[in-house]
């Protein structure tokens, strides 16, 4: 399944603190699977419309461990709100660009050098 895939949407519930590290460490399974080696990642920060939700900067801390195991890939942190469908055009933009450009996956030394 991993072996098919051009580009991981992980989606964070950002009101959700309770279960960021538990999120992050799904997060962790996804960035450090050999199949998915190479693979673009988009990080949706979803619900932030909700004032008390947690900030890009507190997810990214939550989240630096990851930072190393991310490697050379592609990998955006997108805020946005499914409910009013904030910042979700600009993520997907950003990965279909990512995808099109590492069409041939796993990427050849020609296209990361
Ligand atoms: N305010 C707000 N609510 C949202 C947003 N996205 C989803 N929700 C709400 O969050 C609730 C859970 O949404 P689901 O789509 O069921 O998400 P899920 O991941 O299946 O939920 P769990 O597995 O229970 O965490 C629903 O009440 C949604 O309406 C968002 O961007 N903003």
């Amino acid at each position: 399944y991993y072996a098919e895939c051009h580009g991981v949407i992980y989606v964070i519930d950002s009101t959700d603190e309770e279960r960021l590290a538990e999120s992050k460490q799904a997060f962790e399974k996804v960035v450090t699977s050999e199949a998915l080696c190479g693979v673009p990642i988009l990080v949706l920060a979803n619900k932030q419309d909700v004032e008390t939700c947690l900030s890009i900067p507190d997810i990214k801390t939550a989240f630096s461990d990851c930072t190393s195991k991310i490697g050379r890939r592609d990998c955006l942190t997108q805020a946005c709100s499914a409910l009013t469908g904030k910042g979700v055009r600009e993520g997907i933009e950003w990965m279909v660009k990512c995808v099109v450009r590492n069409v041939h996956r796993p990427p050849r030394q020609r296209d990361i050098t």
